[in-house]
């Protein structure tokens, strides 16, 4: 699992490391890693046009100093400076030295710097960085934005918000970040993530200083050691049965859709109880089917409830009855719009509970999802006592006491009708196992979420997806997150 950070966590972390090495040490580290990832990105270095975005903090310092190792390889590297009098003194001195030219950047010629450059460096702000970008340092980003250069930020992209990933206004553009230590949460989750591009992590010896997180993401292989394969002793009901109580007449494809998702990440028993049992049987004779209401169904280890399944009384009876039972509860969808109205029907529970509202139905339980979404999803999971699935492009999955799941997968291309309930039958039927395996929800839902992006990644290599088109895939992608086929997701599928 990779451990997300605050600025502020990372500020004290630093303080005993700084203490505790030679002056400027930690910068020439952050440095070197930088100059090498910059290096790689170019191919050649000799002759390659390098811009400095130089701010008045030691991000700048970290620039200048990286530009320096660049101009020594025989880059051309001009630092384009925001604050001449107040830019890192030895950082501009090992670029001077090494050959690089500086220019202020109210000087007329900065912004054609930037523009002709084959890497821009931006070392404006750092996790020192307090609110928008100023006016100069915007003009700079929007200049690097428009060029063909590659963009690259120096430890956060400036003008994000380091732990909660907030923009206001302009930030600069990264295709990648060099980020220095531990992984800033803003660099994965809110418009950070969209202005972190690929991160690339420097280590600075920083590990044994930094806190236990609160905040994580997981990797590939972390949610393989979550999706055991069944082995010789299992039958179709040793790791859980899921009820799936989703449909109705008037949308029957979220029945369909959710239960195939379920059954197509862990083929050993759905039911399925709801208004949408003709078109499940059709779609998945695999599955066991009922009209009748959850108490009719049989038993089963985790219960999904609501997609497409309408908020009339009859939905808000099933909706009831399932939370009143001792088994997991993912709801989501029409089952949230009612739950909002009722929300003690969820407080009371003893066995855990899985929400998953996208931005709209979360403001449903009383406040909008704002600019921190880490802190939103830990608010309102911590007041229902029930873990919360933030849909996103980042999605969040917040435990009530408070530990956090931001995920690191999928692709624009999920947003599209009924991808939700694809999620939901995939979190469900892990959610099942869960009393076997002993996985907590919050990872079970977190488990889900990764692998939901994964295989929308996948189906999207062949151009615009639907929702089926993720059922189809979810074997496919369960088998490579296990390390099955190819390792790698960018290979064209077989
Ligand atoms: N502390 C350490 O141990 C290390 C820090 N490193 C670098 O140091 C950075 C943090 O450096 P600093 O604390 O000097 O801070 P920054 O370089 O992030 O920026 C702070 C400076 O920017 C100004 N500023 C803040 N918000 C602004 C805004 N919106 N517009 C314009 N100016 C603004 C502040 O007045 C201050 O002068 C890290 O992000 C990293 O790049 C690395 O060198 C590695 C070692
Ligand atoms: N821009 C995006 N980038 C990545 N994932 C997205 C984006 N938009 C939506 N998604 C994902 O697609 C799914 C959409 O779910 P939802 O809004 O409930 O759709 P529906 O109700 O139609 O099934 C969620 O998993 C969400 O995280
Ligand atoms: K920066």
């Amino acid at each position: 699992m990779i451990g997300l950070f605050t600025a502020e966590e990372v500020r004290a972390a630093e303080e005993p490391l700084l203490a505790a090495t030679p002056e400027g040490a930690l910068m020439q580290r952050a440095a070197a890693g930088l100059a090498a990832v910059c290096g790689r990105l170019l191919g050649p270095v000799y002759g390659r046009r390098v811009a400095l975005l130089v701010g008045s903090g030691n991000n700048g310092g970290d620039a200048l100093f990286a530009g320096a190792r660049l101009a020594g390889r025989g880059a051309r590297v001009t630092a384009v400076l925001l604050t001449p009098d107040r830019a890192h003194g030895a950082g501009l001195t090992a670029l001077r030295r090494s050959g690089g030219r500086v220019v202020p950047a109210r000087n007329p010629g900065a912004e054609a710097v930037v523009a002709r450059a084959d890497l821009v460096l931006d070392g404006m702000l750092g996790i020192g960085g307090r609110g928008g970008l100023r006016q100069d340092a915007a003009v700079l980003a929007r200049a690097a934005a428009a060029g063909a250069g590659i963009t690259v930020a120096v430890d956060v992209p400036s003008g994000i918000d380091a732990s909660t990933g907030e923009v206001d206004g302009v930030a600069f553009p990264a295709m990648h970040t060099v980020t220095f230590g531990a992984v800033k949460r803003g660099l994965v989750v809110g418009e950070g993530r969209g202005h972190a591009g690929q991160v690339h992590l420097v280590d600075l010896g920083l590990d044994p200083h930094l806190p236990t997180p609160t905040a994580w993401q997981l990797t590939d292989a972390d949610v393989a050691a979550r999706l055991e394969p069944p082995s010789a002793g299992d039958d179709k009901y040793s790791q859980g049965v899921v009820g799936v109580l989703a449909g109705s007449a008037a949308y029957p494809g979220a029945g369909v859709l959710c239960a195939g998702a379920a059954l197509r990440t862990r083929p050993g028993l759905v039911r399925y109880a709801g208004g949408a049992a003709d078109g499940v049987r059709a779609a998945w004779p695999e599955a066991i089917v009922t009209e009748g209401g959850p108490g009719g169904a049989g038993r089963v280890q985790a219960w999904v409830v609501g997609p497409g399944a309408g908020t009339d009384d009859a939905a808000r009876t099933v909706l009831a009855e399932v939370l009143a039972t001792d088994v997991p509860v993912l709801v989501d969808a029409d089952a949230l719009t009612l739950l909002a109205r009722e929300p003690d029907l969820v407080r009371r529970r003893s066995a855990p509970t899985v929400l998953t509202p996208h931005d709209r139905e979360f403001a449903r339980f009383g406040t909008e999802v704002g600019t921190d979404r880490i802190g939103a999803a830990r608010r309102l999971a911590a007041d229902l006592g029930a873990v919360v699935l933030l849909k996103g492009d980042a999605t969040v999955v917040a435990d009530p006491d408070g530990t956090t799941f931001v995920n690191g997968t999928g692709t624009a291309d999920l947003a599209t009708a009924g991808t939700g309930d694809v999620l939901s039958g995939i979190a469900g039927a892990v959610l099942a196992t869960s009393a076997a395996t002993g996985l907590p929800a919050v990872e079970a839902a977190a488990v889900a979420a990764h692998l939901h992006g994964r295989t929308g990644q996948l189906a999207a290599q062949r151009g615009p997806l639907v929702a089926g088109d993720l059922v189809r895939r979810l074997p496919e992608a369960v088998g490579r997150v296990r390390g099955v086929g190819p390792a790698v997701l960018g290979d064209s599928p077989a």
